[in-house]
Formats: structure tokens, C-alpha cells, sequence
């Protein structure tokens, strides 16, 4: 792999952006105009200001062509080169775009094709779309390659902080100097995320207007807000700089680094059916984070119909619980070393506007055993995670296992309450918890029903369907229903080697309902 200085000096000789051969660019931007995949590239896009985007809307609004093509335009405009764009494509890790480019930049920089490759699941159920780069340059310090002042590019080998050397983020072991693992693996996570100044996410939230909160968590309040035209969520992290005792403050560090492990996490990977961050300010009284807006709330408030939503359909809740499964899918299978997510739950999932689910709050996530390369020897012991109590499975809650399987039996949770519609705890049930309500449920039915093995199943369905479905869905997809509790429960199972993975689950949950409602 070429050095620091000799790749710098490559992208000091790359061509321009409007040097790029027509049928390239044009492949580019119909990749970019899909989806509306290039508003998530304009916030990380050096000298892209709100201005631009808007023009970007604007003209393709106006039936003026490609969005896509126009925002290239702007940011060639202003002096960036083919390298430049290669990279950012490979920080987004949009490799198909990066594949499109192979041509157009010198073979020392196809190393970051490859890392992006290296890194993309390996079912090929999956669509990428992950944000990455062992290049950073989405630091607003970054210039243009015409100004001859180009930020200096960080290969794998360059040096961070207080000359600490980091071979990559996700090479941790190569760490040198007394910068401890988690310190460099906090800092790739905002090193790959724009910073955002508070000043700015003032106006965007009209001073964190109160008008425009939307929701509240452990960690601090959440504000909807317009920030270079698009519709964000700002989470505000409380600070209680009055509390000042030990316990307190330790909290309070706590909550500043599960916040800055989220916010890693989301930045190192993109998937459809992931969360995307679009920046952090660190810069005003609170830290913030700034997320992608969802436009229908989270699962939960959707499941108990809150602020007056109507509830979801079968088919609806068939496509939901299949995107998070997928999102889970990619968590667990995106490296070697799988990434447990830590704190699924229905309040987790969130929905956009056309209610495909994306997965926040990674804070309790961490790197994990999946039980395929362990034996119970080699299992994590976890000390500290917290996640909801309902969703964490029987060797967690007594003994501090984790492995990929928290996940899985967090999620058969989460897939009983799409079913049901009941809560995943409630103390005025009995029993409390929804899985053993589920069970207790399946265990009376089935000792109840008579007849031959085939028939013994259609009735257990229809009595379970008739006994638990949530009533406040309309329609009658048994089948649906019957996915969602059979595979909740094949999740929620008290043995985690009889748990499924989550390529079986995203098969279970394959169900032909994809079509509008
Ligand atoms: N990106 C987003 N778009 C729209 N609404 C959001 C977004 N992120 C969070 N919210 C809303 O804000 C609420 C609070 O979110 P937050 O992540 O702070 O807490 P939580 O997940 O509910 O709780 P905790 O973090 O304590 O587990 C959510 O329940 C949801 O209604």
C-alpha cells in the first residue's frame, strides 16, 4: 500500500471533477439519483452548503435534470478532483459508484475499494449502503485539489491526535502510544462524521424551541429540526453541570461515551435499515448528535397508536419486522467480528416516512462473540451493559453472557409485540413478561387441541390468532400473524443455541407483502 505522502501527491495530480468522462458521470448519477441517495453525500461533501441542496431540489423539482448531476456540478465548481470524489464515495462506501470510478483514479488508491468490499456483508441479501472511509476527509478543514492546499489524506498509517498511529478504525490492535483502543475507536467514529456547530443547530431548532421536541430518552431530549434543507433529529444530551459529586459525573461521563460509541457505529456503517447520523456538535453547552428525521416516530408509538397515528397494517408490520431483521442481519454479519447491537426494542426501530424501519441507539453496542466461532469458554462476560430489562434474554440476566443471540432474543420480543400488541412487560399481567406470556399461551393451547398433527396445527393457529392478535390491526392476514409470533417465538427460545441467526429470520420473515396497501 502506497505511503501518506506518495498518495497525497497522486491527488495533487488528479484531474478535476469536470475532467470526468461523460458516461461515468452519467452512470454516477443515476446510481445517486435513486432514492434520493445523494442528499445523504451533500452533508459530508466539503464546502456543500444548505444553499446548494436547496438549488439541487430546486432544479430537479423544476424538471431541469439530474440532482445528482447538479450538486457534482457545484462541488467540481469549487475546485475538487476525481480523487477527492473517489473518496468520498468510499466514505459513504458506495462501491458500486467507487467500481464506476476504478478507471478514473491511479490502481494506488483502489485499496479503499477493496477495504469497502472486504467490509460489506456477506449475504447477498443485503444492499449496502454503509459510510466509512479509511480516508477522512469529511472535516470542514478539507480543500479543494485546485487550491493546491489539499487537506492531507489519512492513510491507514497517518497520524491522529497527539501524534497517536492508528493503522485504521477498524484495525484497533495496531494502536501505538498510550491512546487506549476505545479512544481511537470513539475518535474513527467522529473523524468519518462532519462536525456541526451548535450555532447552527440553534437555527435549525429555533433556539431548541419546545415546540419542536419530539421526543424524550435516558440520554436527553430529541428536537426536530431544517438543517441545509433537510429534516433532522437533534438529540440534546442533558448536562447538569450543578451536579457535582462523583457518581454523578461518572454517569454523566458515561452517558457522553455511549453517546460517542453511537455515534461510531452509525458512522462507520450504512445500511438501509440503519439510522444514518449526519454530524455531532461538540462545540456548545450540550453535545448533540444529528440524525436522519424519521417521520414515523418509532415502532413503539406506532404499535400503541400514539399522537393519534392509525395503527399499522399486517402487511405493514410483515415489511417492518422484515427491515430489521435485515438491519440485524448486517450488524451481525458486516465483519469477522460481529457487532452486537445491545438494546433492540420496538422503542429502537424507527420509521420513515414510508415506514421502512431504520435501527438507532447504539450506545450499548459492542463488538461480540457469535456462537458459531466460541465455545463457552470464549463467551463474553459483560459487566456493564444495560440494555431494557423485558428484552434481555435468561443468560444475560443471570449470568452476563453476550453473544449475537441477545440480539435474536430481543428481537423475538419485539416480533411477539407486532403480533399481540401487548406491551413486552406489564405488571398488572401475569405473568409479567410477554414471553412467558406467549409461552404459557402456546403450552395451554396446544395441550388443549386434539386431531391428527395437520389439523392440530390449523387449530392451534386459529386459536392463538383468535386469543393474542393485536386488535387494533385491521384485516385478517393469519399468515402474517402467525409469521410474527412463530418466529418471535423460535427467537425468543430460553436456550440461546436453539435461537435461530438472523439469515434464517430474515427468511422466516419473508413474506410476500411487499406491494402497497
Ligand atoms: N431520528 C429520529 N426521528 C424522529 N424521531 C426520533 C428520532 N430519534 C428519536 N426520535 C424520537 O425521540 C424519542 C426519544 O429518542 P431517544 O433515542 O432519545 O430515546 P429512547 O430510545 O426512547 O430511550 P433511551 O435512549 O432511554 O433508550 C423516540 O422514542 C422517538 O419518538
Amino acid at each position: 500500500m502506497a505511503e501518506a505522502a506518495e498518495l497525497e501527491e497522486l491527488r495533487l495530480q488528479s484531474p478535476l471533477i469536470h475532467e470526468l468522462r461523460q458516461e461515468v458521470l452519467i452512470s454516477l448519477c443515476e446510481i445517486l439519483d435513486v432514492g434520493d441517495l445523494w442528499t445523504e453525500i451533500a452533508p459530508i461533501m466539503p464546502g456543500i452548503k444548505s444553499i446548494d441542496v436547496d438549488g439541487c431540489r430546486k432544479h430537479s423539482d423544476q424538471g431541469q435534470g439530474s440532482p445528482s448531476a447538479f450538486l457534482l456540478r457545484i462541488w467540481a465548481s469549487k475546485g475538487f478532483c476525481i480523487v477527492d470524489l473517489y473518496n468520498l464515495f468510499a466514505m459513504s462506501r458506495l462501491v458500486r459508484c467507487m467500481q464506476l470510478m476504478r478507471n478514473e483514479v491511479d490502481s494506488r488508491f483502489h485499496f479503499l475499494e477493496e477495504y469497502c468490499t472486504a467490509n460489506t456483508p456477506r449475504s447477498a441479501d443485503v444492499h449496502i449502503r454503509p459510510q466509512s472511509s479509511i480516508l477522512a476527509t469529511a472535516g470542514t478543514s478539507h480543500t479543494p485539489s485546485s487550491a493546491r492546499g489539499h487537506a492531507p489524506i489519512q492513510t491507514p498509517t497517518s497520524k491522529v491526535g497527539g501524534g497517536s498511529t492508528i493503522l485504521s478504525s477498524t484495525n484497533p490492535s495496531a494502536i501505538q502510544g498510550n491512546v487506549t483502543k476505545d479512544d481511537v475507536s470513539m475518535f474513527a467514529g467522529m473523524k468519518n462524521t462532519p462536525s456541526v456547530t451548535y450555532a447552527e443547530l440553534m437555527e435549525a431548532t429555533d433556539d431548541f424551541d419546545a415546540t419542536h421536541i419530539i421526543g424524550k430518552g435516558g440520554y436527553g431530549v430529541v428536537y426536530r429540526g431544517m438543517w441545509k434543507q433537510l429534516e433532522v433529529a437533534v438529540k440534546r444530551l442533558s448536562v447538569n453541570s450543578r451536579r457535582s459529586n462523583g457518581d454523578a459525573q461518572r454517569e454523566e461521563a458515561e452517558r457522553l461515551k455511549q453517546s460517542l460509541q453511537e455515534l461510531n457505529i452509525l458512522a462507520m456503517f450504512r445500511h438501509d435499515n440503519i439510522l444514518p447520523v449526519y454530524g455531532y456538535s461538540l462545540d456548545g453547552p450540550e453535545p448533540c448528535l444529528v440524525y436522519q428525521f424519521m417521520a414515523n416516530g418509532s415502532l413503539d408509538d406506532r404499535l400503541q397508536c400514539r399522537k393519534a397515528a392509525p395503527p399499522l397494517s399486517w402487511k405493514q408490520k410483515a415489511r417492518i419486522a422484515k427491515g430489521s431483521a435485515m438491519g440485524l442481519l448486517f450488524l451481525h454479519e458486516i465483519s469477522r467480528v460481529p457487532l452486537i447491537h445491545g438494546d433492540v426494542k420496538t422503542a429502537n426501530i424507527l420509521l420513515d416516512k414510508h415506514l421502512e424501519p431504520k435501527l438507532g441507539d447504539f450506545g450499548l453496542s459492542r463488538e461480540g462473540a457469535s456462537e458459531a466461532d466460541i465455545d463457552e469458554k470464549t463467551v463474553l462476560i459483560a459487566s456493564h451493559i444495560k440494555g431494557t430489562l423485558a428484552y434481555l434474554p435468561p443468560e444475560f440476566v443471570q449470568s452476563k453472557i453476550l453473544t449475537i443471540k441477545l440480539d435474536v432474543y430481543a428481537f423475538g420480543v419485539v416480533l411477539l409485540e407486532m403480533a399481540s400488541g401487548l406491551r413486552a412487560y406489564l405488571d398488572s399481567r401475569r405473568p409479567t413478561s410477554l414471553v412467558d406470556f406467549a409461552v404459557d399461551l402456546e403450552k395451554k393451547t396446544r395441550s388443549q387441541m386434539g386431531g391428527g398433527e395437520e389439523t392440530k396445527e390449523v387449530k392451534i393457529k386459529k386459536k392463538i390468532w383468535d386469543e393474542a392478535k393485536d386488535k387494533r390491526t385491521p384485516g385478517d392476514e393469519i399468515d402474517v400473524f402467525w409469521t410474527l409470533w412463530s418466529t418471535g417465538m423460535k427467537c425468543a427460545h430460553q436456550d440461546r443455541f436453539k435461537r435461530p441467526k438472523f439469515t434464517d429470520i430474515v427468511d422466516d420473515l419473508k413474506m410476500d407483502y411487499w406491494g402497497s396497501d
